[in-house]
Order: structure tokens, then sequence, then C-alpha cells
């Protein structure tokens, strides 16, 4: 880098996905179906529960596999008609949770509701609702048509009205012209496409979906998300609950977003929330990419970060009372809210100065790691035409209106 030249300012692409790896296996099917390979298995076809939109409640619902906690005393909302996306990292719970409500697993202690109906002790075709997991799950030996009219047939809906219902949710998602074809026939992409029809042809009240998009490529999962969003416009009264670890999704289509770790909800709110007044760490670093930074009070409306006094709307007030007594807080700053400078750059409020430890170029952006005292401080800027080099000096800065203080 030629010294001073570096100069970026945020992007606004903060969109990282966090933690969490695709899962790599098959789930169990869709509730409105029986399994894909398990046609013995007695068809689990929800019927839908007459009358008033039907939102979901989970009332400190506790699941045990083995003496082992995987869902812990889990309260959560979802309002009739909301998307609501459990995001978490592998094994958080996030799918326990969804099972839960489709009547797979039996909740040691706790209720889950339906709208006004307690249908903890309920079969899953008893509950009213579709589920779509990520493998599909279709069988292989029906044609597509057949598939989606499956959980219609068991759900003995009339045979003069099944042809209809199933126009109907192959329309809707796009796939009219496939009806005949046989699931192998179908790009991946199809395949999850004729799932979702399945699953709505029932009609559901609620329903579940379980990473519908992680087997999918970039740029069909894209395509897919604006087509899940346009469904849900189509359907404003099905209550939707969509397990992700990908956060992207999770902003893109939720109303609101609950973040699960380690068996336990840890927040919920609305996407925009969350990522801009984080309450906890790990909410910052899972929504989002975070710098998250140690600070003590400091002098006036100030917090240090080791000496460095910073300036924070609010002042170390922001903390709450015990800041100034030498008690730490986690002051939250997005990356690319934080400019870049070279290392002659001129020293105003909240700016650090570092030494350049990563450098990734991401086509659109520069993502630039700096160690100050001993942390490490991420920027996400604009690309840059001479990028530092590791090793280089820089300086980096940011807005006392963009950090944010997470108490403890
Ligand atoms: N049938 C089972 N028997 C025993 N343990 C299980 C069973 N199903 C899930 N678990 C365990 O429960 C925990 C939560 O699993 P769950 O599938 O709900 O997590 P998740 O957040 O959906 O993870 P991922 O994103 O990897 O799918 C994990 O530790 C998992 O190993």
């Amino acid at each position: 880098m030629g010294k001073g030249a570096v100069t970026g300012t945020g992007t606004g692409a903060d969109a990282d996905t966090a933690t969490g790896t695709a899962r790599a296996t098959a789930r169990t099917t869709a509730a409105a179906t029986a399994t894909a390979t398990d046609t013995a298995t007695p068809p689990a076809v929800t019927s839908r529960s007459a009358g008033a939109r039907a939102g979901i409640r989970f009332d400190e619902v506790t699941v045990a596999y083995g003496g082992t906690v995987v869902l812990d005393t889990f309260d959560l909302t979802v309002e009739p008609g909301e998307v609501m996306a459990l995001l978490g990292p592998s094994g958080s719970g996030k799918t326990t949770a969804l099972r839960a409500v489709a009547g797979f697993v039996r909740p040691a202690s706790g209720r889950v509701w339906l709208g006004d109906r307690d249908v903890t002790d309920l079969p899953p075709h008893r509950r009213g609702v579709g589920m779509v997991v990520q493998q599909y799950a279709l069988f292989p030996h029906m044609r597509v048509a057949d598939n989606v009219a499956f959980g219609l047939k068991a759900q003995k809906v009339p045979r003069g009205e099944i042809a209809g219902r199933v126009a109907e949710a192959l329309e809707m998602t796009g796939m009219s012209a496939y009806a005949q074809r046989y699931p192998r026939a179908l790009s991946g992409g199809q395949q999850q496409r004729v799932a979702i029809a399945r699953a709505l042809a029932i009609r559901p009240d609620v329903l579940l979906l379980d990473e519908p998009l992680s087997a999918l490529d970039a740029q069909l999962r894209s395509g897919m998300l604006a087509e899940l969003a346009r469904l849900h416009r189509e359907l404003p009264d099905v209550s939707i609950l969509y397990v992700t670890h990908d956060q992207v999704e999770a902003l893109t289509l939720a109303d609101r977003i609950a973040v699960m770790d380690r068996a336990r909800l840890q927040d919920v709110g609305t996407p925009q929330r969350l990522y801009r007044e984080p309450r906890c760490a790990f909410t910052a670093s899972f929504v989002g990419s975070a710098n998250l930074l140690p600070v003590t009070g400091g002098p006036g409306s100030t917090v240090l970060f080791g000496d460095v006094p910073l300036e924070i709307a609010g002042g170390a007030q922001a903390a709450g009372p015990g800041l100034s007594d030498g008690h730490t807080a986690t002051l939250c700053v997005r990356p690319h809210l934080v400019s870049l400078d070279g290392p002659g750059a001129p020293q105003g409020p909240n700016t650090l100065r570092g030494t350049v430890t990563g450098l990734q170029w991401r086509g659109a952006t520069h993502r630039v790691t700096a160690d100050v005292g001993g942390h490490e401080v991420t920027a996400e800027v604009r690309e840059l035409r001479t990028p530092p080099a590791l090793g280089d000096e820089v300086t980096l800065s940011f807005a006392a209106e963009d950090g944010v203080l997470i108490h403890g």
C-alpha cells in the first residue's frame, strides 16, 4: 500500500454468513406426507383447522434425548401470518423446535399451541401444518401431480376437488408445466418447488420450513428466496416458522428472527432491531458480522478501549451504571461502518491505529483486519484501488452513533 493511499468507507454490504454448517443428512420428511423411502408409514397428513388464523406458541417447551436437553424451556410466539426465522449455529436446537410443532418429537415438559389449540398431545396429521425439509423428500415413483395430491388423498379430500387443489398448488409454485414428470427428471430447485406445492396443497395454517434452500446453489437460492417472499404475500394468513443458519435468508424473509444457541432462545426481534441494537454479543456476531471491543468507562461521555477514549452516542451511561467503576462492557461496531485510512490520516474522534493482519478481496469490497492493541478490528470498505499489505499501518475510525454498547 502506498502510505496514506488507502481510503474506504462503509459499504452497507455486511451480510456474511456466520458460523454454522449445511446439514449433511436428510431430515425426517414433511408432516404433510410420509417419508419418500418409507411408503409403509401411515401418512401423517394434516388437516386445516377450522376457522381462525393460527399462530404458534411454545410455552416453556423442553425436549431431551436420552437425558440430554436439546431444547431448554423454549418460549416463543409466532403471530398469525408472521414469518419467524429460527437462526442459530449447528446443533442449537432449531430443527428440534420445528419438530415439536410438527409433532415428531414429544416435549419432556411444556406445551405447544397452534392458535387456541393445545396440540402437544395431538399426532402430526391432526395439527394442520405443512412441512418442507431441505432434501425435498418426494416420492420417486410418483409423478409430480401425484406427489402433490398425496396429502390430499390421505386427508380424504373429495376426489373431484383434488385435481383443482393440485393445479392450484402447482400454479402457485410455478410448476404447472411439470405435473406429469417424475422427480428424477427435475432439477433440485424444481423438486423443492414441488415439495412446497405439496405442503401448500393441504392449505395449512402453519408452514414449517427446515432449511428448504440449503441444498440449492447460491443463485437458485436467491431466486427461491424471492419466490418464498412472493408466496407469503399470496398467503398472508399462513404462519411460517423458517429454520436456517443463513443470516441472509433470515434477514431477507423474516418479520422477526429468533436467535438460538445451545438449546436456548438468546434473543428475538425484528431483523432491524437485532442488527442495529443487538442485546448480546452472540446476537451481534451471528446476525451480521461485528467488531466486539471490550471497553470500560472513560472521562466525560466516553468509554475507554484500552487507553483510547471513544465517543459513543448516549455516552458511557448507555451501558448502565457501573461502567465508570471499572466494569467492562462490549462495544459493537459493524465492519461496514468502519472507515479505513492510511497511517497519516488526521486523528479525529474514534480513531484507532493498527497493523494489518488480514486482507480479503470480495469483489465489490475489501475486508481489512488490523491488530489494535492486541484486539482485531475489521473494516469492510468499497473495493480499494491500492489495498494495504499485511503489516502496513492503518487508521480505522467510526462515527459515535455507529457504536452500540452491549452490557456484560
Ligand atoms: N434423534 C435424536 N437423538 C439424539 N440426539 C438428537 C436427535 N436429534 C437431534 N439430536 C441432537 O439435538 C441437538 C439439536 O439438534 P437440532 O437438529 O435441533 O439442531 P439444529 O440447530 O437444527 O442443527 P443443524 O443446523 O445442524 O441442523 C444436537 O446436538 C443433535 O445432535
